[in-house]
């Protein structure tokens, strides 16, 4: 009787235990997925098609199953980027400082009877305004016969000899259009433009790649963002926010300091692999007397040509830092091939002549001007309507 109770009591311990440890654990399970963070939320690139998601024998198996209406959720909210067209309409006024430069200019033509103090100081505030000597003489010469054969002093008549001389400078003959066809590999794939933005630290690089991924966009071109400045923090973060806000992937790596040619390289690859139409790759600010520093912006490029041809190398160009600008551009010219110069920070400067002077001195056109710190505030560079806006 004694062993019966024994053994009686030692089973329902037993239970007891059992029940405590089994509740215990679901206790620890329970709390620690409380404790999880939510899933980041990506915006998705492609919808994956039905053969992809479920096979035949799933769709059938579905038939048998009591359907429940899923969850509706909320469409992301993209921004929707204004297009190339009007924006410098728009963006006009903000070249208020090359405007000093158009009155100053024209006050003194209109003088008449110009003496050479007066065409002194014509030739100072055109070189003030960075367009550089060998431009400067050369509008000063023309423009001091063209002023002499017509003899005048009225103001229309001055501003149009004054006009056709600044726009032969800018040159409207240079093609300035980016090139954006998508190729195919050796291999028969299809292959984006790829398109590689460089320059020194502050110019504006990853906020000229945000603001030219937004005008892709608007022109419904589907765009891959690669954020190759692995240097600095920040920028792949600031990167993936510009993506995020029109629904674009951004190819980044989480580790700080990672190979900047392996990001350039991947986000290519990526490209190729959901069809984009254009990648846009941004990298380190880098002085051109870095000798390392440059051999590494030609090897990003390098290693990103394994996977097919870069189709623009952009060199951004600070238009407050005027000349400065120049040397600069030549050391990224002979290390990556420029292609085209995006002058930023052209609202406000009174350095615009630096258009005339850069390409110059590269043979290369300004292809994009950055005018304010706005999502939109990136055009289109064209000749006339900038001479326009320096004149009126
Ligand atoms: N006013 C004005 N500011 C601009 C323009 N473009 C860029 N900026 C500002 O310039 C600053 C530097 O821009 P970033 O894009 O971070 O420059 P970055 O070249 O990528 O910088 P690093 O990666 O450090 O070399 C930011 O405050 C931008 O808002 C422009 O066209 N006008």
């Amino acid at each position: 009787m004694t062993e019966f109770l024994t053994s009686t009591l030692a089973i329902i311990i037993y239970v007891v235990l059992g029940l405590a440890a089994v509740a215990g654990v679901g206790f620890a399970v329970a709390k620690s997925r409380k404790e999880l963070p939510p899933a980041p939320q990506r915006p998705q690139l492609e919808t994956p098609k039905a053969s992809e998601t479920h096979g035949e024998a799933a769709e059938g198996a579905l038939e048998n199953v009591e359907t429940v209406d899923a969850p509706v959720e909320a469409e992301p909210e993209y921004d929707k980027p204004e297009t190339a067209v009007g924006r410098m309409e728009r963006l006009r006024s903000r070249l208020a400082g090359s405007g000093r430069l158009g009155a100053t200019l024209l006050a003194i033509l209109s003088k008449g009877d110009l003496s050479e103090a007066d065409w002194e100081e014509f030739e100072d505030t055109l070189l003030m305004a960075d367009l550089g000597l060998d431009a400067t003489e050369e509008i000063l010469g023309n423009l001091r016969k063209a002023v002499q054969v017509k003899n005048t002093t009225d103001p229309a008549e001055v501003k149009e000899l004054l006009r056709a001389e600044l726009l032969k400078q800018v040159n409207p003959e240079l093609d300035r259009s980016l090139n954006l066809s998508v190729t195919e590999t050796a291999e028969g794939k299809r292959h984006p433009a790829v398109v590689l933005m460089v320059g020194v630290n502050g110019t504006g690089k990853t906020t000229t790649v945000g603001k030219l991924a937004r005008l892709f966009v608007a022109e419904d071109r589907k765009v891959v963002l690669g954020a190759a400045d692995t240097f600095r923090a920040a920028a792949a973060e600031q990167l993936t926010t510009w993506g995020d806000r029109v629904g674009i992937e951004t190819v980044r790596s989480e580790q700080e300091g990672a190979d900047p040619a392996s990001v350039a390289f991947d986000a290519v690859k990526r490209g190729q692999e959901v069809e984009a139409d254009v990648v846009l790759v941004d990298t380190a600010g880098r002085l051109q007397n870095k000798s390392t520093l440059m051999d590494e912006l030609g090897k990003v490029k390098r290693v990103m040509e394994k996977r097919g041809p870069v189709s623009e190398v952009l060199l951004v160009l600070d238009a407050t830092t005027g000349q400065n600008g120049l040397r600069q551009a030549q050391v990224f010219a002979e290390v990556v091939d420029v292609t085209g110069v995006v002058l930023t920070k052209l609202d406000g400067s009174a350095k615009g002549g630096v258009v005339v002077s850069v390409q110059r001195e590269l043979g290369v056109p300004v292809k994009l001007v950055g005018l304010g710190e706005g999502a939109d505030d990136l055009a289109p560079f064209n000749p006339a309507d900038f001479v326009d806006a320096i004149l009126n």
